[in-house]
């Protein structure tokens, strides 16, 4: 452990200006480390106030929380915190809230958020559990860091579409005139490429007012196209000073590279990203605005398709549906619907022959009740088909990998597996709602999660926190740092009691030997 005093006093200067460090930490009080592990990793360690209190934190380098040995575990609590434009421009002033005059708020019992509101990870502890991550608590903070006038904000959507788009662009520009005053927005056309390649078009509360009603998004989207060297050129030439990226976990990674190049010119810009996936990938947050959506339509899909096989002798209905790495889609449709009696995943390989294979299962199930629908997710068995089909690697403009088409693939699998080796005629009906259950408007829950992140993101804008992604973890709203949720994929879990459920539900193979279960449950 390198302790040094100088560090501590600079760090202790640096932290001076942000709020919530004001509060927590005092110069006497803290002891700088710094870890074996990750030398070029800062962690704040407060011995003085009890309960001691373990605060990681650093700029621009994806935040991994440090425990420390000595630290009685019950007592540790680790902040993953966003960065403040007070960071690198420590002058900056700040104002009262205009939030504060505002009528519809004046009843407000508490209208700001307390500087030392955190949300905690994980909710389900032990009593002798450490007290583990948290987050900082988004909402409305009493002093601003922009005066309302002199803001100029903008809001790009890239990326594939999602239900809930329009509304998170209808309320951010709503929540800035209305709580803030905030009248100079403008959208960015057509993704990241659209800040140097396309005009602005203004964006007020009478043009954003009824495209919450609307699917896809108002502004346009696209892939590829990330310059961040053209787009702050472009931020700053404009003299914007609020970015609104709304986007999936390549859209994130993109924000932070934004925002690390504001840093490094220092310029007053807040970069607020809104996470937007169909597939619910983005790690840590509860799940993402339009899935609950899409989830619904494809009860639509499910039921053609159960009607289908139900009438006819047996029918084997097949219903594709969105998730590159993420089954979350698939299996959130099947858990709702019960008509479904298969759910493939990405995340559980399946094999078709043989014991404990899919083809034995079809069989049995025709023969117990006539008919069978399979979901399966886009990403399902890639690798089986790769094995298969002579597949060419593409990718997208963002660099995605472009899926084989598991669909068609399964249902010809399917067929000629009972033309060939069995007695029993089957009766496929392949239904593909891909773009179906993401270019519809979202529906009324969405569209209040639409809200809260849009106002969240404003909110944290305005207080002058730049850099940050925004998101409930446990229900309640957090600005997280963005390496936090594009670090890894959120993915489902087949250890969890939400596959049981759905093993159960559907009575399906498992494909995972016994042996294996019991190594990965290990
Ligand atoms: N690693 C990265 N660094 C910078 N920019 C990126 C990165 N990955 C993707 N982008 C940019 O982000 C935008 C959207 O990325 P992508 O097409 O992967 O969609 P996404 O945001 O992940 O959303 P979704 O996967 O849900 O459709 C593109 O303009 C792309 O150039
Ligand atoms: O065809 P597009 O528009 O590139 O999008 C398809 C992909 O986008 C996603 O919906 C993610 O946004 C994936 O589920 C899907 O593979
Ligand atoms: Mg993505």
């Amino acid at each position: 452990m390198d302790l040094s005093s100088s560090s501590c006093a600079s760090l202790s200067k640096t932290y001076h200006h942000h709020p919530f460090s004001l509060s927590l930490l005092h110069p006497n009080s803290l002891q700088l480390l710094r870890s074996h592990h990750l030398p070029h990793r800062r962690t704040l360690f407060l011995r003085n106030s009890p309960p001691p209190l373990l605060f990681s934190r650093q700029n621009n380098l994806p935040l991994t929380p440090v425990r420390v040995s000595n630290q009685s575990q019950n007592d540790s609590f680790v902040l993953e915190d966003v960065p403040h434009l007070t960071n690198f421009l420590p002058d900056l002033p700040s104002y009262p809230n205009p939030l504060q005059e505002r009528q519809a708020y004046s009843i407000v019992k508490n209208t700001f958020v307390s500087p030392e509101d955190v949300v905690a990870q994980t909710i389900v502890i032990q009593k002798d559990s450490p007290r583990g991550i948290h987050f900082r608590r988004a909402g409305p903070r009493e002093k601003v860091y922009f005066k309302p006038e002199e803001v100029r904000a903008c809001i790009v959507t890239c990326g594939g579409l999602c239900p809930g788009i329009n509304t998170v662009i209808r309320e951010i520009v709503c929540g800035l005139k209305n709580m803030y005053g905030v009248e100079d927005i403008l959208g960015i056309e057509e993704g990241y490429k659209g800040f140097y390649s396309k005009n602005t078009k203004r964006l007020t509360t009478k043009v954003v007012n009824d495209i919450h009603k609307l699917g896809g998004t108002f502004l346009r989207t696209s892939r590829g196209g990330h310059d961040t060297q053209k787009i702050v050129d472009n931020i700053e030439d404009r003299g914007i000073n609020q970015v609104y990226i709304i986007g999936g976990d390549g859209t994130q990674k993109g924000a932070a590279l934004i925002y690390e190049e504001v840093e490094k010119r220092r310029l007053q810009v807040a970069v607020a990203g809104i996470p937007k996936t169909i597939d619910n990938d983005i790690a840590v947050i509860d799940k993402s605005f339009g899935f609950d959506t899409a989830v619904e339509e494809a009860q639509r899909a499910i039921n053609a398709a159960h009607v289908e096989v139900n009438s006819v002798e047996n029918g084997i209905g097949i219903v594709k549906l969105m998730g590159r790495y993420s089954g979350f889609i698939a299996m959130y449709a099947t858990l709702a619907s019960r008509d479904v009696d298969c759910c493939l995943i990405p995340e559980s390989p399946f094999y078709l022959e043989g014991r404990g294979g899919l083809f034995e299962f079809i069989e049995q199930s025709l023969k117990e009740n006539g008919h069978l629908v399979i979901v399966v997710a886009e990403g399902a068995g890639q690798e089986y088909i790769a094995s298969e089909v002579h597949a060419v690697n593409e990718k997208d403009a963002s660099g995605n990998k472009l899926l084989l088409d598991v669909g068609p693939w399964l249902s010809h699998k399917i067929k000629d597996h009972f033309t060939k080796f069995s007695k029993m005629a089957v009766n496929m009906k392949y239904i593909d709602p891909t773009y179906m259950i993401r270019a519809i408007p979202s529906n009324a829950s969405d569209n209040i999660y639409c809200t809260l992140l849009a106002h969240s993101a404003v909110h944290g804008a305005m207080a002058g926190y730049s850099g940050f992604t925004v998101g409930p973890v446990n229900s309640r709203h957090a600005y997280l740092p963005i390496a936090r949720v594009t670090e890894r994929p959120n993915t489902v879990k087949l250890t969890d009691r939400m596959w049981a459920r759905l093993l159960e539900s559907t009575n399906q193979p498992s494909f995972v030997a016994s042996d294996q279960q019991r190594v990965d449950k290990e």
